[in-house]
């Protein structure tokens, strides 16, 4: 069975979500008539990293996001990884991605276990404890935040139950997209799993984003990938293709937890 996936590389009005709300409605619909499977927004996609006005343009308890994420899925019959968005809850606002199927009904959701300090989010937000399983479109996955990607403990914890698709929603600027992609295929190789990750491109008043949004196979291979500019970048593959992979080279089999410290 083919995943049919389209990532939503935008730029991303900062600190007005009601135009990204309206961008986003446009671009699933046109990624819907693709009769694509999921479709992958990226980070902080209502309100880009505007965070020293979260007070008032974080959704509360996220329930804004969530209807329209979910009635988008219900009327185009398609699976959702929302993006994350910044979810105004009783212990902090938290940068939280979460995921709704072709019903529009909840799957899961997760918030960033990482707080990137170059952005100043240990500032304004609050990290979070849980992992992001899931099973979508009924493929065991995994959903991570940005820079999360640098923590191959943390990916690795997300794919000890043959876990076959990583998805990563990011908001990665420029200067450093060498390092995502190398994170990325890097994540991808070791992991023997299909990474999807989504970017946005454009610039806030402190960065300019570099797109690049890439679908990895596991073998590294890149499978498609966005230049820098605005696009819906359309991939297609078959996660079972992981069970190959990791038979070939067995290194769930191999690895040896006594020895790490982790
Ligand atoms: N939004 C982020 O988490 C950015 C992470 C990043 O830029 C990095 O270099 O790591």
């Amino acid at each position: 069975m083919t995943l049919k996936v389209a990532l939503i590389q935008m730029n991303i009005s900062f600190g007005n979500p009601e135009a990204n709300y309206e961008k986003v409605r446009t671009k699933c619909k046109e990624a819907s008539e693709k009769n694509v499977d999921v479709i992958v927004l990226p980070e902080l996609w209502t309100t880009g990293y505007d965070l020293t006005r979260l007070d008032e343009i974080a959704d509360v308890n996220g329930e804004k996001s969530y209807s329209f994420i979910a009635e988008l899925a219900k009327d185009y019959n398609v699976s959702i990884v929302g993006g994350s968005i910044p979810k105004e809850t009783d212990k902090g606002i938290t940068n939280t991605l979460f995921v709704v199927n072709r019903k529009g009904e909840f799957v899961s959701e997760y918030s960033k276990a990482h707080l990137f300090r170059l952005m100043d989010e240990e500032k304004y937000l609050t990290e979070g404890n849980d992992e992001g399983s899931f099973i979508l479109e009924n493929i065991k996955s995994a959903g991570v935040i940005c820079y999360d990607i640098r923590f191959p403990e943390w990916i690795r914890t997300h794919m000890l139950d043959q876990t076959k698709v990583l998805y990563v929603v990011a908001e990665w600027p420029k200067p450093r997209i060498d390092h995502w992609r190398a994170l990325l295929i890097s994540r991808a190789i070791e992991n023997q799993c299909f990474v999807v990750a989504c970017n946005r491109v454009g610039t806030d008043p402190k960065n300019e984003f570099g797109g690049h949004s890439l679908i990895v196979g596991p073998w590294g291979e890149v499978i498609v990938e966005a230049e820098d500019k605005e696009t819906i970048l359309y991939g297609e593959f078959n996660p079972e293709e992981v069970d190959k992979v990791r038979e070939t080279i067995p290194i769930f089999t191999d690895r040896r937890p006594d020895l790490y410290k982790l």
